[in-house]
Order: C-alpha cells, then sequence, then structure tokens
C-alpha cells in the first residue's frame, strides 16, 4: 500500500525556469547556473534532440510496456541489477509506488535482449541525448568559471560511464477495477481527489534526488512530476503554456502539441551538488499517478564511470566557501545509494565534520 504525503502543494509552476538553448550563449550559460542555484532544476526548450528520436523511444516504449508480464520479466532476464524490468517495487529496501519501469544501461551493446525497435530506439535517443547533457554540462563549466570547459562533460564521454536510461510507465488509476462490488476504495478516492489535469493524490515514484551527475527527463506531456522547492512545498511540473503554442503549426496542432510537451526537459542534479560544494541545489522530486492517462517518462542519468573520483572545483573552494563533501569515487557514491531507501540524503554521509582537517584536504 502506497502512503499519501499530505503536504501543501504550489497550484502552478511559473516560478520554474524556462531556458531556451538556442539564446545567446553567455546568457544561457548565466540562465542554467542561476537555475542550478536556486533551484536545481529547469526546463530547456530548443535543445536540438530530432523529434522523432523522442518519439519513437516514446512509442517503443509504450509497446514494451504493454506486454505481458511475463513477457517484460523474460525480455529482462539476462540483465543483473540494477538493470532490468520492475514493478512497484523500486530499489531493494522496501520503496514501492505505482509504477513500472525499465532500466537500460546507456552503453546500446549492453540491451541485446529486447525488442529490435525497442533497441534501435534506445540507442539513437542515448547517443541524442548524451551529446545534449554534454553540451549542458560545458555550459555549466563555463557559467561557474572553470578554466577547463569540458571538467563535467569529460565524465560523461568517457567510454565507461556509468550512464543509464530508465524508463518508467505509470498506468492510469481509473483502468485499474473501481466497480462497487469489487469495493477498490483507494482508486474510488484517487478519482475523487484528482485535479482537472486527472494528477491525483497517489504516489507513482517516491520522493528522491536522483544520485548521478545530471539527470534529463522526458515526459509524454502526461502531468504528474512535482518538485520540492523549499522544505515540504510541492511544485506540480506541468507543460509550459506559452512554448506549447509556439510551435504549433495549424495544421499540425494536435501532433506536434503532444510532442512539444515532451520537449521540455527537466534537469536534475545532484553530484553536481559535490562537485560545485554545495553551490548548486540536488532537487527532491516525486511523480504522481495520473487518473485518467496513462503517463510515460524518460529519464537518462549522466553518470561518471565506477573508478572516477568527485571532488569539489577548486575555484569553488574559498575561504568564505570552505570545502563541504570529501571526495570520493562514483562507485562509493553509488553503493551509499542502493544500500539506503528512496528517500534519504546520502550525500550527507559524506559530509565533512568540523575539525577533519584530512578529508577537507583530500
Ligand atoms: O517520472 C518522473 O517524472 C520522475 C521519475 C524519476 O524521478 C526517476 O526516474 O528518477
Ligand atoms: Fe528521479
Amino acid at each position: 500500500m502506497v502512503e499519501n504525503t499530505p503536504t501543501p502543494l504550489i497550484p502552478n509552476n511559473e516560478i520554474l525556469p524556462l531556458i531556451d538553448l538556442k539564446g545567446q550563449r553567455d546568457e544561457v550559460s548565466k540562465l542554467i547556473v542561476k537555475a542550478c542555484e536556486d533551484f536545481g532544476f529547469f526546463k530547456l526548450i530548443n535543445h536540438g534532440v530530432p523529434m522523432d528520436v523522442i518519439s519513437s523511444l516514446e512509442e517503443a516504449s509504450f509497446d514494451f510496456f504493454a506486454k505481458p508480464s511475463s513477457e517484460k520479466e523474460r525480455a529482462s532476464l539476462c540483465s543483473n541489477p540494477p538493470y532490468g524490468y520492475g514493478c512497484k517495487n523500486i530499489g531493494l529496501n522496501g520503496d514501492v509506488g505505482e509504477v513500472e519501469y525499465l532500466i537500460l544501461d546507456a552503453k546500446p551493446a549492453a540491451i541485446t535482449t529486447y525488442p529490435i525497435n525497442l533497441r534501435d530506439a534506445v540507442s539513437s535517443y542515448v547517443e541524442a541525448v548524451r551529446e545534449l547533457a554534454c553540451e549542458i554540462l560545458d555550459l555549466m563549466a563555463e557559467g561557474l568559471g572553470a578554466q577547463q570547459t569540458s571538467v563535467f562533460s569529460s565524465f560523461i564521454r568517457a567510454v565507461n560511464s556509468d550512464s543509464l536510461l530508465r524508463l518508467n510507465h505509470y498506468p492510469p488509476l481509473r483502468d485499474r477495477d473501481t466497480s462497487p462490488s469489487t469495493g477498490n476504495a483507494a482508486a474510488a478516492t484517487a478519482s475523487a481527489t484528482s485535479g482537472a489535469d486527472g494528477v491525483c493524490n497517489r504516489i507513482g515514484f517516491g520522493e528522491h534526488t536522483d544520485p548521478q551527475i545530471l539527470t534529463i527527463l522526458k515526459s509524454n506531456g502526461v502531468g504528474g512530476l512535482q518538485i520540492s522547492v523549499q522544505d515540504g512545498v510541492w511544485v506540480p511540473v506541468s507543460p509550459h503554456p506559452t512554448a506549447f503554442f509556439v510551435n504549433v503549426g495549424d495544421v499540425l496542432q494536435d501532433r506536434e502539441s503532444t510532442s512539444f510537451a515532451s520537449l521540455l526537459l527537466l534537469i536534475m542534479l545532484t553530484v553536481l551538488k559535490a562537485m560545485t560544494n554545495g553551490k548548486f541545489l540536488s532537487v527532491r522530486h516525486r511523480a504522481m499517478v495520473n487518473w485518467q492517462e496513462s503517463r510515460m517518462s524518460m529519464a537518462y542519468f549522466a553518470s561518471p564511470s565506477l573508478d572516477s573520483r568527485i571532488s569539489p572545483l577548486a575555484h569553488l573552494v574559498t575561504p568564505n566557501s570552505p570545502r563541504l563533501y570529501r571526495s570520493f569515487t562514483w562507485a562509493e557514491y553509488k553503493k551509499a545509494t542502493y544500500s539506503g531507501r528512496l528517500g534519504d540524503s546520502r550525500l550527507n554521509l559524506f559530509r565533512i565534520q568540523p575539525g577533519d582537517e584530512t578529508a577537507a584536504k583530500q
């Protein structure tokens, strides 16, 4: 049984930054840094990832999740944890949600057991989104005044980068049996509490931060994602109304408007918090279930290789901004992530304690 979290909600997401990647480079890099400092989160448009690459993966993912459970489980039998298909159980430590998911290694050669349309779609998508992730990371480095602009993106470009792709499918609650005779009270309550956009008060993917360097997340335009801007206050992330209009031609209106929603990329950062010595925030977020529509989210998690050592950029550590986290390898951080619960704050495990001179110098 998934518990609801009764927390205050800000009714719209106008406060969330929307950044146009085609803007003037200096300006874009400043906006990105500001968004990462203020929210750890922004939406990005005009990013250059081809539409057909996005829609092919979305279609292939829907096809995959429409298969019988036995087939989905069989397809991922050769995968080692955390890769493969999962339903409701998130991680290994008792977290559950109203979601089914598929976790894939972002190295295309690693996904040989999946249907061919999914494999092809994943490899084109990953290639395009990795380039985008590198571009964003270079802009961040520029905005932070780093001497080497590839200081972050070189982690992702490494051949043995541990990046992964996670496909999350949230079936609509109304598809469940709600007849009074079988008495599905939970679904009936969810129907009663859903808003005009169909998002209801049932948790699909519980509150957490993403452990990797940066997440590029794309949803199919159905609401559900929420981010926490202050402790306990949640902001729903819905498609930006103006952006929707900008890209809509009269003839293609319906098709294009749905696709455009998928072009809002949501960037979330955690390890960058350590690399920026706490200057960037890592955003807490969660996904709610929709009452009427299937929601799909496709999250690319840009990660370093397992042996990469994470430490802050030297110029961000100053007498006024002393070092916050000891250095750690991505393998150490990943282990801490998988041994905890979804909502745990893992970066604190690496926080330098007062008087710990050795850690502060590592
Ligand atoms: O489905 C979403 O919008 C969020 C998914 C998510 O946070 C994740 O996969 O880490
Ligand atoms: Fe997440």
